[in-house]
């Protein structure tokens, strides 16, 4: 395939026709239809051609949206204020109501950032930019460039720009070649499974991971470097669906609020509906909303929502040509109704608990072959035993019909749309059986 010598398609897995794909099932060049439980990494809420996104697009009233991109920090049009505060009273988390749109994850997280440094220096300074801050800022130099840090940990997908990269630790190839700012990372938990059974030890290992916190913030305080934010995915999904408990995440914000530091949620991946709720973090019944609250893929737009003393005060501090994308938010608007009329979110959490037990029964039966089978939702995982075949299982068990994805090293991942139901879940099940049979 020529692709990759002009337009670095080295990770083309194949070409979609996104004509006759429809539903759950995705078509590719050559006609094979599959069972897409993979879904363009974790980003199609409804599967392919839903008939109600097609009508958005097909709605002349929308001509005009698609036509003409707007600069959406200085001349929105003029319906999208409207279109936004209707989007933040239907999804807004608990507790947070302001909200800006982004192009992708990375360029959410990326901003998230950003804001929570201005908060964390205009404390510090008790004001606006002096004109130290600002002379000094043009030479990259203190104060105005001042030298702080943030945490996240091992294991960690944030995004591939600079500050996003330093953030991330799930592949080195995704690192090797690009400087990295001095940015600390502490452990995330690695549970053992069944969690009934090991209890215990799961719990010393997320109170491991918080003292580490506790440590690395107190550590570069001390040397001149303060954390201003601590940024983690409810489950680190490129590094591995690797899991922890709400007493984790409950903890880290109390830390986070002990120290001043930005608790920020990275709900990119794991953001409408896919483990059941509709943001993951609503499962950890925390005491007060998170300060940032980031998401993407299914959401269709990338963007982020932020405590209120978070927002910047001054114009052109949080600024791109676009901010946003106005037919995105069309379908967002479209997808939510979709989700809201067909119960999506109960299916989901009807089709997970089907493909869990399923998993379950497989590692039961193949514990030679697969183990550690998780959830929620259909925001399912289970580890391949040797990692030298986990390729292999996901191209056979592509062949015979049904696409999955990998993370990790070892791990088998499932990110199907929200309209995908228990009799799907049988096919992957059955497939991934088969294909284990054969090893
Ligand atoms: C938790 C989390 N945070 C941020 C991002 C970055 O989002 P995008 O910039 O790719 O939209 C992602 C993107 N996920 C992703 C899957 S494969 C991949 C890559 O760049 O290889 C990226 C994410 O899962």
């Amino acid at each position: 395939m020529g692709v990759h010598r002009r337009q670095n398609g080295y990770t083309v897995n194949f070409c979609v026709d996104s004509h006759n794909s429809l539903g759950n099932y995705v078509v590719d060049a050559d006609g094979n239809r599959m069972l897409d439980t993979f879904c363009q990494i974790s980003s199609l809420p409804l599967g392919y051609n839903h008939p109600d996104l097609l009508a958005v697009a097909r709605d002349p009233n929308n001509a005009s949206v698609l036509a003409a991109r707007p600069a959406l920090a200085m001349y929105p049009n003029m319906d999208y204020p409207e279109k936004l505060e209707n989007l933040i009273q239907a999804i807004a988390p608990r507790g947070l109501k302001h909200m800006t749109t982004m192009m992708c994850g990375t360029c959410s997280n990326e901003n998230a950032i950003k804001q929570a440094f201005i908060r964390y220096r205009s404390r510090e300074r008790g004001g606006n930019p002096t004109e130290e801050d600002l002379s000094s800022s043009m030479l990259n130099e203190g104060p105005g460039s001042p030298s702080y840090s943030v945490l996240s940990f091992d294991g960690a997908f944030h995004g591939r720009t600079f500050a996003c990269l330093s953030l991330s630790h799930s592949k080195a190839i995704h690192k090797v070649d690009i400087p990295a700012m001095n940015w600390p990372f502490a452990p995330f938990p690695r549970f053992k499974y069944p969690l009934k059974e090991f209890e215990k030890e799961n719990r010393a290992d997320e109170d491991r991971c918080l003292a580490k916190v506790r440590e690395i913030i107190a550590e570069k305080k001390s040397t001149g470097s303060p954390v201003a934010a601590v940024i983690i995915e409810p489950i680190q999904a490129e590094g591995g669906d690797y899991h922890a408990s709400p007493y984790f995440f409950r903890n880290l914000q109390q830390i986070c609020k002990e120290t001043e530091s930005a608790f920020i949620v990275d709900e990119v991946q794991t953001c409408c509906g896919a483990t059941g709720y509709f943001w993951a973090h609503e499962a950890w019944d925390l005491p007060e909303p998170p300060d940032f609250v980031t998401f993407s893929k299914k959401l269709i737009s990338g963007g982020y929502f932020f405590k209120e003393e978070y927002g910047p005060k001054l114009g052109a501090r949080i600024f791109n040509t676009w901010m946003g994308d106005p037919p995105k938010v069309l379908m967002m608007e479209a997808v939510l109704d979709v989700i809201r009329r067909e119960g999506l979110l109960d299916l989901t959490r009807t089709s997970g608990a089907h493909l869990m037990a399923g998993l379950e029964d497989i590692q039961a039966k193949y514990p030679q072959h697969v183990r550690n089978a998780r959830g929620p939702g259909t925001f399912c995982a289970i580890d391949v035993v040797d990692s030298g075949v986990l390729a292999k299982v996901a191209s056979n068990v592509r062949d015979k019909g049904v696409l999955l994805g990998t993370c990790g090293t070892n791990s088998l991942r499932f990110r199907p749309a929200l309209i995908f139901q228990p009799h799907h879940a049988d096919i992957l099940l059955d497939t991934l059986e088969s294909t284990l049979q054969e090893l």
